[in-house]
């Protein structure tokens, strides 16, 4: 029995409402603790599990969360030209290593002819629902366009993410501040004009 038993533990690992099973972590992060050499007993160590596994039900919470509920609240405009959202800040962890990976998305699309469009806030929001899971950059790319081409139907849309990924910086082959750039585009927007116009705002600074 460790002190991460489910009943013992529930009331301080609810503290952050989640469906990731909080216990479940704490356990495994003592473990850890104990392979890496350390003693999980010791005075600064004592609360780390709990601590880790409150975190981990915030940086995963995009596990639970569905971008189609995000992206529900539309509403009509008459715009059938682009709208970007450029350099929104995300946090994300790389599923090689658990480390992270952070940097700036972008996302431009035109809307569809009837002029749906979303809150400026939600595609802030969707980047970080599937941010908050593990991820490989090409695949939190691929995810946000298609979201957005499922559940707005645009003419067409783009998503430029830029990072640098701390399993490059910090360990492995240790080069900080390379920086990874992907890019998806659909509809309309692969067409080689309406592309270089949205690199041309999303890149010019
Ligand atoms: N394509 C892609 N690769 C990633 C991403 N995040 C991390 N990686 C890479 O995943 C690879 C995992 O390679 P492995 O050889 O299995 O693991 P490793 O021995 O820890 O590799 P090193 O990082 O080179 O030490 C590494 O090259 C990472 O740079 C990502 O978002 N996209
Ligand atoms: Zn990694």
């Amino acid at each position: 029995m460790t002190d991460f038993d489910d009943e013992l533990s529930l009331a301080e690992l609810t503290e952050t409402a989640s469906e990731v099973d909080q216990p479940r972590i704490a356990r495994a992060v003592r473990e850890i603790l104990l392979a890496i050499g350390e003693d999980p007993d010791r005075d600064g160590l004592k609360e780390t599990p709990a601590r880790v596994a409150k975190s981990y039900a915030e940086i995963f919470a995009g596990l639970h969360q569905s971008p189609s509920d995000l992206l529900a609240t539309t509403f009509d405009l008459d715009h059938e030209e682009m709208v970007l959202v450029k350099d929104i800040p995300f946090y994300s962890t790389c599923e090689h290593h658990l480390v992270p990976f952070h940097g700036s998305a972008h996302i431009g699309y035109i809307p569809s002819h009837d002029g749906k469009v979303t809150g400026l806030s939600k595609l802030a929001r969707l980047v970080d629902v599937y941010a908050r899971r593990p991820q490989v950059q090409e695949r939190l790319t691929t995810q946000i366009v298609d979201a957005l081409m499922d559940n707005l139907q645009p003419v067409g849309a783009i998503v430029v993410i830029e990072c640098e990924h701390l399993c490059m910086s910090m360990r492995g082959v240790r080069k900080p501040g390379a920086k990874t750039v992907t890019s998806a585009v659909r509809g309309q927007l692969r067409e080689t004009a309406t592309r270089a116009e949205a690199m041309s705002l999303i890149l010019g600074r």
